[in-house]
Parts: structure tokens; sequence; C-alpha cells
């Protein structure tokens, strides 16, 4: 079942429903005899539903959209209480994004750390007068704040858990939402690799289909945007901007699962995701399927990204939140923790910035509202096929940076290697992972503390373990929407949204990434660089003196054992001597 089951139209101009449901000519007046709104124009006075708006891409796309389109109405998102803390309380917290304080005497010696919040946005490093200096996050609503500072009025919270029937969301806010959101855009996953196949159907599937009915019932909605994956079908080489054909039909799978016991499913699981490495790109085909059903009723995008990066440029350059995807794998490495993985040196690593894709995202919003293509439009938001980077040079620029700009309290000096070869890999992790590992916890044994490096250990070589299948091949995409996209724009939206990946520098985003790995993800200050290289010199000396013993002990260990080892030791001893009183003599004759 090859053939795809969308066609491209490009100048599908708005129709009217099949099912009496308000179209958006209805609304805006459609776009004939008027000329073409820009992207902040279009937005302005709109109100916008995002689910997932608490993750790393959900964040990075309300920023954005109230600080480029400074006049949309609302943005409405859905959220569900976690850890304690109401949803009010945690769309507050993303807002505000709470503070760190570091305190540095007159020497520039931290004095204290007073965490106020939990927030993961970064530094900034304000000197003041008489030694002491504030190290606060660079907030990632800092810039929309400049420009208005009461963005806040606009973002209104709504109480949803996506996992329940209607997804928990009460009749008054249906009601409110079906009679003002005007775009939808569905960031909400599980992006876990091991997720249960019931709980990522449960979420990447099921609640997909029951926000669509919630779209349904928006008498003024123009656009629905549905984030997927440039990998939901990894099963294949080349990749279209098409809808394939599901692996299964969605319903009667969600049907057979309901009544099945877990234990049960986790036994069928490998049979049915088949030739995809896991249930999230399984499940993430599965939704495409579900939207792509509904594309007679609704205007809809797809946006399939690659592997989503640090920020490119905005809101500030390296900007990242997580562990996922190569974050964690580049902090592995520069902690020096990491020291092999497999991979293809010359497969193409498809990263993308996140602002990259947000820009995309909001001017394929901005397109399908204005355009109405008469069936869903799907952009595969890649880079390899038009600006290439390969895992091996991600390797070479993710080392010279963190050698560059060490980040603290490493384990080891960062010296990461990837290879192919399953047997090299293998013996490199008993050398380079497990025997430094056993010795570290023989060491913190013996001072009387809890052994933690061969957890750590294990606990790294399943993440990379589920990361392998992408990084061990490589995926051809076709990404011609993308650049009709951009055709589309005028020459200040192409600015503003900018998505051009072919301006990418690649070995200064990738130091910017690192960068940002130490600053936003793992709070670590910049100006504690020349400790860290320090510590980095330290950790240099003590593999030397360790390896010179190493080397005196298994030599002592084998002329003890052997007179032929002890004969050649003797040779090379006397030899030396003989070229060195040989040079002696030979230096007293020329004086
Ligand atoms: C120089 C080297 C050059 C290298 C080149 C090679 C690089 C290859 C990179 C290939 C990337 C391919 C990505 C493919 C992406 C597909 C795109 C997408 O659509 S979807 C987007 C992609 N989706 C994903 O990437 C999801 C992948 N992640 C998962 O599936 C799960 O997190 C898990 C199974 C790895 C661990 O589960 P579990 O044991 O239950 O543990 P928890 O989840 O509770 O986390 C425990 C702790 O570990 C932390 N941590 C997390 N991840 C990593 C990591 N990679 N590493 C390290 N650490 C990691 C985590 O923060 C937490 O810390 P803490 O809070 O305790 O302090
Ligand atoms: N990151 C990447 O590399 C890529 C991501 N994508 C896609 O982009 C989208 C966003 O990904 P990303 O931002 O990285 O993911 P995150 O894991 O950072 O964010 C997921 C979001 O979904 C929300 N969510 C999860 N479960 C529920 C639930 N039961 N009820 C309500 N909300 C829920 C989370 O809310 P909460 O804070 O409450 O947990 C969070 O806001 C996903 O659709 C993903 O498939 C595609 C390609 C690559």
């Amino acid at each position: 079942m090859d053939e795809p089951s969308v066609e491209r139209d490009l100048d599908g101009l708005g129709e009217q429903a099949t099912d009496g449901h308000t179209r958006l000519t209805d609304i805006s007046g459609g776009t004939e005899g008027r000329s073409m709104a820009s992207i902040p124009e279009y937005y302005a006075g709109k109100n916008v539903l995002i689910t997932g708006a608490t993750g790393f891409m959900g964040k990075v796309l309300v920023e954005k959209l109230l600080r480029a389109c400074p006049e949309v109405r609302a943005l409405y998102l859905l959220v569900r209480p976690k850890a304690g803390q109401s949803m009010e309380q945690r769309v507050s917290d993303m807002m505000t994004c709470k503070q760190l304080l570091l305190y540095f005497d007159a020497d520039g010696l931290k004095l204290d750390t007073s965490p106020v919040g939990m927030g993961v946005q970064g530094f900034s490093v304000c000197r003041v007068s008489g030694g002491e200096a504030c190290v606060r996050h660079e907030l990632l609503f800092d810039r929309v704040r400049e420009v208005n500072p009461d963005f806040h009025l606009k973002i209104i919270p709504i109480s949803s858990e996506l996992t329940q029937p209607g997804l928990a969301i009460s009749p008054e806010d249906v009601e409110r939402l079906s009679a003002c959101i005007n775009v939808v855009f569905h960031c909400a996953a599980t992006i876990r690799f091991d997720e249960p196949l019931k709980h990522a159907l449960q979420l990447n599937v099921i609640a997909t289909q029951q926000l669509l009915s919630l779209a349904k019932q928006m008498q003024h909605l123009e656009a629905f945007v549905h984030i997927s994956t440039a990998y939901a079908n990894c099963n294949r080489k080349h990749i279209d901007e098409v809808i394939y054909p599901p692996p299964v039909e969605p319903k009667k799978l969600i049907d057979s699962l309901e009544w099945m016991d877990d234990s049960i499913v986790r036994d069928i699981t490998p049979r049915l995701i088949g030739d995809r490495p896991n249930t999230y790109t399984y499940t993430k085909a599965l939704a495409e399927c579900v939207v792509q059903q509904e594309q007679d009723k609704l205007n809809i995008a797809i946006i399939r990204p690659s592997i989503v990066g640090a920020s490119w440029q905005e809101p500030v350059p390296g900007w990242i939140d997580n562990f996922n995807g190569p974050s964690g794998v580049f902090i592995a490495a520069g902690k020096g923790i990491l020291r092999t993985m497999r991979a293809n040196n010359d497969a193409v690593a498809d990263l993308v910035p996140v602002d990259m894709v947000i820009n995309l995202t909001l001017a394929a919003g901005w397109y399908t509202a204005v355009h109405r293509p008469k069936s869903a439009l799907v952009y595969n938001c890649t880079t390899g096929g038009i600006n290439p980077f390969h895992w091996g040079q991600i390797e070479h620029h993710v080392m010279l940076s963190f050698k560059r700009n060490p980040l603290e309290q490493a384990f080891r000096r960062p010296n990461a290697n990837i290879t192919s070869n399953y047997l090299m890999n293998q013996y490199w992790i008993l050398v380079s992972h497990k025997f430094p590992a056993l010795i570290y916890d023989f060491v913190l044994r013996l001072s009387g503390q809890k052994p933690q490096m061969m957890r750590i250990f294990n606990r790294l070589h399943k993440a990379i373990g589920l990361l392998e299948y992408f990084s061990s091949q490589d995926w051809e995409w076709n990404s011609e929407n993308m650049s009709m996209l951009m055709s589309q724009l005028t020459p200040e939206d192409r600015r503003t949204f900018n998505f051009d990946v072919r301006q990418l520098n690649w070995p200064e985003y990738i130091e910017n990434y690192c960068i940002g790995t130490k600053k936003y993800v793992l709070n670590e200050d910049m100006s504690d660089i020349p400790a860290a290289r320090q510590h980095l010199r330290k950790l240099r000396n003590i593999r030397y003196t360790f390896n010179t013993l190493l080397v005196v002990f298994i030599w002592r260990v084998f002329i003890a054992r052997s007179q032929m080892a002890r004969n050649i030791w003797y040779f090379v001893v006397s030899l030396c001597f003989k070229f060195l009183s040989y040079f002696r003599a030979s230096s007293t004759i020329t004086k």
C-alpha cells in the first residue's frame, strides 16, 4: 500500500462545508478581492487554542506568537494540573520563569545559590557595586515583556487532561471555545520512545480525535495545525509530503486494545509496530490518519519536524530546556560520561532548530486559514535535503565546543567517539564506560559514600539505545511545501518568521546549542568557565598519572613472571644508558 492518499492542492480556495459547518469564508470574508494579510495582520484579533503549551515547542510557540503578532486577541492554553500545581500556577510559572540568584564576594567567589524557582531559562550576569553580582535566569518571555508588559492578560488557561473523555474540559469551557476559537495548534503528545502502547495511543491518537471533534464544534475555526514528526513514516527511506496509509485502521486498533489487558498489549506491541522502532512513531503515524479523516470538514495543516534542537536565533540563540533527543547525548558527552555511541559518521543528522519549526508552524497556520487548501497540506520541516550536516561533523563540533566552554564538574575530559561497528562500540562501552564507573564506585564505597556511577551509566545506555535507530541511518524528505510556503511570504514576514534552513551555519549553531545546554538546561554560570577548564586540566593530569602507574604496574608484573621480558627490559635499559653516555661524551668533545 504505497499509494499516497492525499493530493496536494495549493490553489484550492474556500468551498462550503458539506455539513453546514461554518468555513473561513463566512467569518473572514475570504481573501478574494482583498490584498492578502501579512502573518501578524492575520493573527490580529484572533483567538488561538494551543495544546502542549507547557512543553518545549509549545512554550516557544506561545512566546513567538505574543511577540511577533502583538495584536493577537487571546491564547487559550489547554493545560493539566501536575505535580501538585494547579494549571493556573503552572501557566503563571511558565510566564514568569522563576529566578535563580547567585551571590558573589569581592573576589568573584560564589557565596550562595538561592533558587527562587525552578524555571530553566538561563542566565544573564549583572555586576553590581561592592563586588556582589547577581546572575539571574534570562527569561524566555523577557523580550515579549519588553514589548508588552501586560502580555499575560492575553493568556487564558483552560483545565484539560487530554487522556480523559471529552479532554476533561468543562461544559462551560467547551461552549466558550466553540464560540471564539479561530486557530488551533495541537502540539501535545507523549514523545517518550518507551511509552506503553495503550498510553501512547490514548494521548497521541484518541486525544487528537477528541480535539478534532471539539474543533468541528468551533463556529469560527479557520485553521487546525497538527504537529506530527518527520519520523512518523521512518519505515520508509524516502518520505514525501503526503499522508501515507496507516499501519492499521486507528479505530480498529482503539476498539481492540480497549478490552485487552496491559500485559497482553505489551506482548503484542512488537508485532503491531512492525518495522517502526517504537510506539511513538507508530502512534504519530496513526494520528496523521485521524487528522486526515477530518480534512473535508476542517482546514488542516500537518507539520512534520525532524529532530528539534535548541533555538537558532530566538528568543536567544541556543535556548533549550530538556534532555530529549540529542541534547541529553551532548550533555553526557560534555560531562565526559558518554565516550562511545553507535551512530553512522556519514549519515545526515537531520536537526532543525526549534525557532525555525515554530516560524514555519505559524506561517502554515496563516497559509491554511487564508488559502484554505482543499486537502490537508503536509510540511516536512527538515534540513538534510537542503543544508545537510552529518553525525560525524556533529561529534567533532560538539567536542570542540565543550573543550572551549567546558561543563562544570566533568567526570572525565570530553572525548566521545561515534562508531557504526557494534563490536567496537561494545568494547569501548566496557573500557570507557563500565571500567571507570566500577573504579569510581569503588572509590566512593571506600570513602563511605553510595556508589552511583554504574546506575548513571545504566540509564544512559538505556537512553542512547533508544536513539541509535535514528543516528545509524538516514532518510530523504521531500520539503517542497516548505519552499512553497516561503515563496508565499512577504519579504517582511520572511524575515520575522524565518525558516530558511539554508541560512543555518552549522558549526556556529552547534556551538550555541552546547552553550545553551550549559546555560539553560544545567543552569551553569558562564563566569565559571575558567574553573571548569582548571578542572579539566586536573582530570588530564590524573589520567596521565594513572596511565603511567598502570603501565609500570603491568610491566612489573610481567617481568616478574617472564625471563624473556626481563631480558628485553635489561637490553632496552642498557641501550638507553649507552645512548645517554654517547651523547654526553660527544657533547663534551664538541665543547
Ligand atoms: C558527541 C556525540 C555526538 C552524538 C551524535 C549522536 C546523537 C544522536 C541523537 C539522536 C537523536 C534522535 C532523536 C530522534 C527524534 C525523533 C524526533 C521526535 O519526533 S520526538 C522527540 C524525541 N523524543 C525523545 O528524545 C524522548 C527520549 N526519551 C525517552 O524516551 C525517555 O526519557 C527515556 C526512555 C530515555 C528515559 O526514561 P526513564 O528512564 O523513565 O527516565 P525519565 O524520562 O524520567 O528521565 C530520566 C532522566 O534522564 C534524563 N534524560 C532523558 N533523556 C535523556 C537522554 N537522551 N540522554 C540523557 N539523559 C536523558 C531526563 O531528563 C531525566 O533526568 P532527571 O529529571 O531524572 O534529572
Ligand atoms: N521534540 C522533538 O524533537 C520533536 C517533537 N515533535 C512533536 O512536537 C510536539 C511537541 O513536542 P515537545 O514540545 O518536544 O514535547 P514536550 O514533551 O516538551 O511537551 C509535550 C506537551 O504535551 C503536554 N501533555 C502531555 N500529556 C498531556 C495530557 N495528558 N494532558 C494535557 N497535556 C499533555 C505536556 O504537558 P505537561 O507539561 O502537563 O506534561 C506538554 O505541554 C509533539 O507533538 C511531538 O510529537 C516532532 C518532532 C520532533
